[in-house]
């Protein structure tokens, strides 16, 4: 026990309290997320699994784009599908990005082939993922040209597109595009959290930057940090065997592996999505910041406390700006981050 409170005593030393630059380092990265901002992915991970290759799209990763577009009736941009396996059935304007494409670039060109418009992105509203093979990216769009396209149009992409008042009968393609909808109406009559758009910052694998917090029930908050060369937020390379946001678990699992089965490791959601898919099967990848939450699964003698860390290249320290570690908090308790919905 001794040892314990060892550690977490030499670990109360906080952020900005230590005053060194590997610190500030620190400081810097986590106002640098907070504000939707992205930071260059460094080759050196602090999770990985035992092989880390680089991913290639259409053969290692599928990215689908997606966008719910309304007009000023609330009614929503919808198309009818040309491909056999889904002949005449009714879906978002939604497609595989291709090499070399960024996301929003991939998203405009779906919308511009399937409905005939010209669009700009709003905000990502949400991102599901089944693994690292699939991806997919839902932006909330607004038009800014083009026209709706005809049946007279009908070509290999989509025989048509129809604006959709989500009550008169129609056949869709998946039941699974409703809660794009939702989701993106939900952002369209309350912005719940900052416009999130893809960051162009190019990365050769999927992997998670970790804004992996603990909360003292009297108010300190600590973050896990990795500590080769300077101090800095942890960086979790994904698995094929699972999903996207399990890397934060194991990191967790390789830093407190004594406690791990007691703890519950929550991505809350995303701050900033890195991509850039300039330099097919070099940029690929891609980097989502992460704003995770640990917490001990049972109330005991030290559970007010982060678990202990048994992995020397990992630490806990407090955020002792009282800047950042409010506008930490208030993400955690407003939630107000893009979410991420792991699929499997
Ligand atoms: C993470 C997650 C939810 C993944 C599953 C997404 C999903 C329902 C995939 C199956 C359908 C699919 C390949 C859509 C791509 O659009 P498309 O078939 O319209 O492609 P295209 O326009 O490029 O032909
Ligand atoms: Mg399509």
């Amino acid at each position: 026990m001794e040892t314990d409170v060892h550690s977490l005593t030499t670990c109360q030393m906080g952020l900005s309290s230590l005053g060194s630059s590997a610190v500030m380092n620190v400081d810097d990265e986590v106002e640098k997320l907070l504000n939707g901002e992205g930071l260059e992915v460094n080759k050196e991970f602090d999770s990985a699994p035992a092989q880390v290759q680089a991913v290639a799209l259409r053969k290692t990763v599928t990215y689908i784009v997606c966008a719910v577009i309304f007009n000023e009736k609330n009614e929503v941009l919808m198309v009818q599908e040309a491909k056999e396996n889904c002949y005449k059935k009714w879906y978002l304007p939604a497609g595989r990005m291709e090499e070399g494409e960024s996301i929003v670039e991939a998203m405009r060109r779906e919308v511009k082939e399937e409905a005939g418009y010209d669009c700009q992105p709003i905000t990502l509203v949400l991102v599901q993922e089944q693994g690292p093979e699939w991806i997919r990216f839902v932006f909330l769009a607004e038009i800014t040209g083009g026209s709706l396209k005809t049946p007279a149009e009908a070509d290999s992409e989509s025989l048509q597109a129809e604006w959709w008042d989500q009550e008169s009968p129609l056949t869709l393609r998946g039941q699974d595009i409703l809660r794009l909808i939702s989701a993106a109406l939900k952002y369209r009559e309350k912005p719940w959290h900052p416009v999130a758009n893809p960051i162009d910052i190019g990365c050769h694998v999927i992997v998670q930057r970790l804004l992996l917090t603990f909360s003292s029930p009297d108010g300190t908050l600590w973050l896990l940090l990795g500590n080769t060369k300077e101090l800095h937020l942890p960086l979790a390379v994904s698995s094929k065997t699972h999903t996207v946001t399990w890397a934060a678990n194991r990191l967790v699992q390789e830093t407190m592996p004594s406690t791990y089965s007691g703890l519950d490791v929550n991505t809350v959601g995303i701050l900033g999505l890195q991509h850039s898919g300039r330099e097919p099967g070099r940029t690929d990848g891609l980097c989502m910041n992460t704003l995770v939450t640990l917490e001990h699964t049972w109330q005991g003698p030290h559970t007010s406390l982060p678990p202990p860390v048994e992995n020397p290249r990992f630490q806990w320290n407090t955020v002792e700006n009282h800047r950042l570690r409010e506008q930490i908090q208030q993400r955690l308790t407003t939630g107000s981050l893009l979410p991420v919905h792991s699929l499997c």
